[in-house]
């Protein structure tokens, strides 16, 4: 394995792309996410929150009827699309155009739901952050992942990558698997952890922010809404996850004084985030 490019301050400004002062909602990117079921709502409700704190401008969830009252509460500023059925997905259909999706969050792994998602990635052409559940279900019928367009972002934990690969001897066997699986397919794998690294193809990414703040729930779900977003703002994939990345360890970085580790929960990263764009604006 060549030696990983660390994702610190001067990297990520290679990433970075500042705001346009002229820019609307219309032109800032559309993101969607899907997701949810019953009791799981809150994955997307983290997910699309974090998604629209991150920049895009305008935000639509695709989630089980259950969802609805729940989600336009919780975030007036997100549009929300229902499934047919009350408390799983079983038809992913929509008419918006959205510029990213970002899938699996509080998903559940239903034969219905396993279903919709066979349909939905063979048609889609949108750029795609896959996470979660939908994982989950790419591993238990890896054929799926032949249908997943090339540069789609996968954002696995530890216990999802070994569903998806495997399990490893030794880190150099789970790197090399990784960087195999990346190739085959020429998805880019966010490997979640601590650190966590970012693989594309041969090229492997370090990133240097983040704590043990982050492990609890939904940190991850947030962090599937972050690189949507920025997905959805023209980045390329691979810049998405860097930076999305980047920015979502520093939010913990920034809140540890103030919550200490046990009481940072997920709100915490999305209330972050601004302080963690305006310090790379800082940076210059
Ligand atoms: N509020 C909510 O609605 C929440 C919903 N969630 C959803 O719940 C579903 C299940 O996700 P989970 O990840 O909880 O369940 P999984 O079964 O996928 O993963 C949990 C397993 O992975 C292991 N694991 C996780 N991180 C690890 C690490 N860093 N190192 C080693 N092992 C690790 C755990 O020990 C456990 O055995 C997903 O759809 C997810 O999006 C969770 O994100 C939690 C919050
Ligand atoms: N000890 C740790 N140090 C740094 N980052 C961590 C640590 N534990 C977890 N994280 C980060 O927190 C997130 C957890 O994601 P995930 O396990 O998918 O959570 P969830 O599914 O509950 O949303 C990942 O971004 C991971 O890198
Ligand atoms: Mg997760």
């Amino acid at each position: 394995m060549t030696n990983p490019i660390y994702i610190d301050q001067k990297e990520i400004l290679k990433h970075y792309k500042e705001p346009d002062k002229h820019t609307h909602k219309g032109i800032q990117g559309h993101a969607l996410i899907i997701g949810g079921s019953y009791g799981k709502i809150g994955a997307v409700s983290l997910s699309s929150k974090a998604c629209l704190k991150t920049g895009c401008g305008l935000v639509s969830v695709f989630i089980p009827k259950c969802g609805y009252t729940i989600l336009q509460t919780a975030i007036p500023e997100v549009m929300v699309l229902t499934d047919i059925q009350e408390e799983i997905i079983s038809n992913i259909t929509f008419e918006i155009t959205p510029q990213a999706i970002g899938i699996g969050p509080g998903l559940g792994q239903a034969v219905e739901t396993q279903n919709a998602l066979y349909e939905f990635l063979k048609r889609n052409t949108i750029p795609l952050v896959i996470d979660a559940d939908a994982l989950n279900i790419i591993s238990n019928n890896k054929k799926l992942l032949a249908l997943v367009k090339p540069k789609t972002v996968i954002t696995p934990h530890p216990k999802e990558l070994e569903r998806l690969i495997g399990k490893w001897d030794s880190e150099e066997e789970k790197m090399s698997r990784t960087i195999s699986l990346s190739k085959q397919y020429d998805v880019i794998i966010v490997m979640k952890g601590a650190p966590t690294r970012i693989i594309d193809g041969e090229t492997v990414y370090e990133n240097t922010t983040g704590n043990a703040a982050l492990a609890t729930a939904g940190t991850g779900d947030v962090l599937t809404g972050m690189i949507s977003s920025l997905l959805a703002q023209s980045y390329e994939p691979v810049s998405a996850a860097i930076l999305g990345v980047y920015l979502h360890g520093l939010t913990a970085d920034i809140a540890l004084p103030e919550t200490g580790y046990q009481s940072f929960i997920a709100s915490d990263v999305i209330a972050n985030i601004g302080k963690a764009f305006l310090s790379l604006e800082k940076q210059e």
